[in-house]
């Protein structure tokens, strides 16, 4: 659940399987929920309470809503003991991207550039 000054503004838990997404773990479900109900894309003081520790996809998610506080219950290495993979996913980003199990290998740096650049001047560009 997410809390922001004592109230809970969002709930979540793990939709993975029931809606065949592999986005929807139950942070992310949470962090969707609390987004929608306020109206903003930012959870700018807000504190997420969840029983596992996040993953990296939902740690990230949690970074980009800029919440404050996470309290977890258990951690991403009790987590594999029962086949998640949350604490394997943190072991592969400490490896360079291009040596992972998944690697990331840069391409047409120059092309992908100018689009970055086109968006950089964007008048109409919103920060978040
Ligand atoms: N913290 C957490 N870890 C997971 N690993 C797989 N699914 C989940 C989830 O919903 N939450």
């Amino acid at each position: 659940m997410i809390v922001l000054g004592g109230e809970i503004i969002g709930e979540g838990w793990n939709r993975v399987i029931a809606t065949r997404d592999p986005t929807a773990h139950g942070e992310m479900v949470a962090v969707r929920d609390a987004c929608r109900r306020i109206g903003n894309n930012g959870l700018q003081g807000c504190v997420l309470y969840t029983s596992g520790q996040p993953c990296p996809m939902c740690l990230g998610a949690i970074y980009w809503a800029r919440i404050e506080r996470v309290f977890y219950g258990f951690g991403t290495r009790d987590a594999a003991g029962i086949g998640f993979d949350d604490h394997f996913i943190y072991e592969q980003l400490a490896r360079p991207a291009e040596q992972r199990a998944i690697p990331e290998i840069p391409l047409l740096r120059a092309e992908a550039l100018e689009i970055l650049e086109a968006f950089a001047a964007d008048p109409g560009r919103v920060r978040y």
